[in-house]
């Protein structure tokens, strides 16, 4: 297809797609450029990252005991490292849409740290007064991560075992936002990734 950005450095698989249809998750390792994804980290490092909130609107609190990652929302041209990565995104959203017609229309994203001993409590990425977060994406900043330093995300499919998804550098999971439960379980050492939402058009 001419004129078409490719997904990433190293490109979405069709497997990727295919995981996430059929379960209604997937992984992917090597999704971004290891170049890319230590640029981030270090943005990520750097950034003036804020605890996050739970819930949303007016009843969005800072429960850290729920939740315990700091975050910074990103913006178009904060820096070219992000664009990039916002670039990628969008090639991303581009294949969902070709390939299940979710009519996803934007994208929203935060940079995320979680110091050791953090965790984010099992929940679901929609809100109560919000159903357009469709598919989740995190990529994970962890160039050298150790299974053994923990902090694995945890997904709980509706239709199989739970199963645990260490955060390695460039590594891509997906899922979808209203079906699939999941959780951060708390690592030994700084846990940094970048998560993000795509959104559906309002019918
Ligand atoms: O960092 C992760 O692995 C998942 C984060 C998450 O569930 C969220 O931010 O909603
Ligand atoms: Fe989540």
């Amino acid at each position: 297809m001419p004129n078409e950005l490719p997904a990433s450095d190293y490109g979405l698989h069709q497997l990727t797609l295919d995981g996430l249809a059929l379960h209604g998750w997937s992984q992917q390792n090597l999704f971004l450029s290891h170049e890319l994804t230590l640029t981030l980290a270090a943005e990520c490092r750097a950034g003036a990252l804020a605890l996050a909130g739970v819930g949303r609107g007016a009843a969005q609190a800072v429960r850290s005991e729920i939740r315990g990652d700091r975050i910074l929302w990103l913006e178009a041209g904060q820096s070219a490292a992000c664009d990039s990565y916002l670039q990628v995104m969008e090639s991303l959203r581009l294949a969902l849409n070709r390939e299940f017609f979710l009519g996803l229309d934007s994208y929203e994203s935060h940079f995320a740290h979680y110091a050791p001993g953090a965790a984010y409590h099992k929940h679901l990425d929609r809100f109560r007064d919000d159903d357009l977060r469709t598919v989740s994406a995190v990529i994970y900043l962890n160039p050298d991560w150790q299974v053994e330093q923990g902090g694995a995300l945890r997904v709980h499919p509706l239709d199989a075992p739970s199963c645990d998804i260490a955060p390695m550098g460039s590594r891509l999971v997906l899922f979808m936002s209203a079906d699939v439960p999941h959780e951060v379980l708390p690592a030994t050492h700084d846990r940094l990734s970048l998560a993000g939402w795509f959104r559906r058009r309002p019918h």
